[in-house]
């Protein structure tokens, strides 16, 4: 596993890491916009990356604008290509619906994760192998806990 990795930025502002170690960096807004209850606003953030080859960047929410004031990233999590050089954006939605948000030029609107991702080839075949869940899904396993008598 790669310890470290270099990202090549140009940014009015930085992502910053919180705390040492964090997963996400956070993502500030470059413009500022009001949300209405309900609306989506596409807001930059004034960076641009270069990551490595092998390499994707997540955008995703900060858990404290969602649970405080229902702010969320509509594009959850949203894909930034190792190739993208364009300006990052993030698509706020205000999920509240009577409250207003408002994003100010600096506030920290998203968190931004950069993991390593395999090159990919889709290999044809006529039958795929036997697994144990097979194509059961979309809730087959039931909802809540077996032990509390729900029914499957
Ligand atoms: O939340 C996001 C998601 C994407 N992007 C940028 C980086 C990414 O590499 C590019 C394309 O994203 P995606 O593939 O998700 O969008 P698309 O609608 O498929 O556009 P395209 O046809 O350009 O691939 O847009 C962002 O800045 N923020
Ligand atoms: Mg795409």
């Amino acid at each position: 596993m790669t310890e470290s990795v270099d990202v090549l930025i140009i940014a009015s502002e930085a992502p910053r890491f919180a705390h040492p170690g964090d997963a996400g960096a956070d993502l500030t807004a470059a413009e500022s916009v009001v949300l209405g209850p309900g609306e989506r606003a596409l807001v930059g953030t004034g960076v641009s990356i270069a990551l490595p080859s092998g390499f994707a960047a997540f955008i995703v929410p900060r858990s404290g604008l969602a649970a405080r004031h229902g702010i969320t990233v509509l594009n959850a999590p949203g894909t930034v290509d190792a190739g993208y050089r364009g300006e990052i954006k993030v698509t706020l939605l205000n999920t509240d619906s009577t409250d207003s948000y408002t994003v100010n030029v600096g506030d920290r609107i998203a968190q931004m994760i950069v993991m390593p991702v395999p090159e990919v080839r889709f290999v044809p075949v006529e039958s795929l192998p036997g697994s144990a869940r097979g194509a059961d899904g979309f809730g087959s396993t039931g909802y809540a806990q077996k032990n509390e008598g729900a029914q499957a």
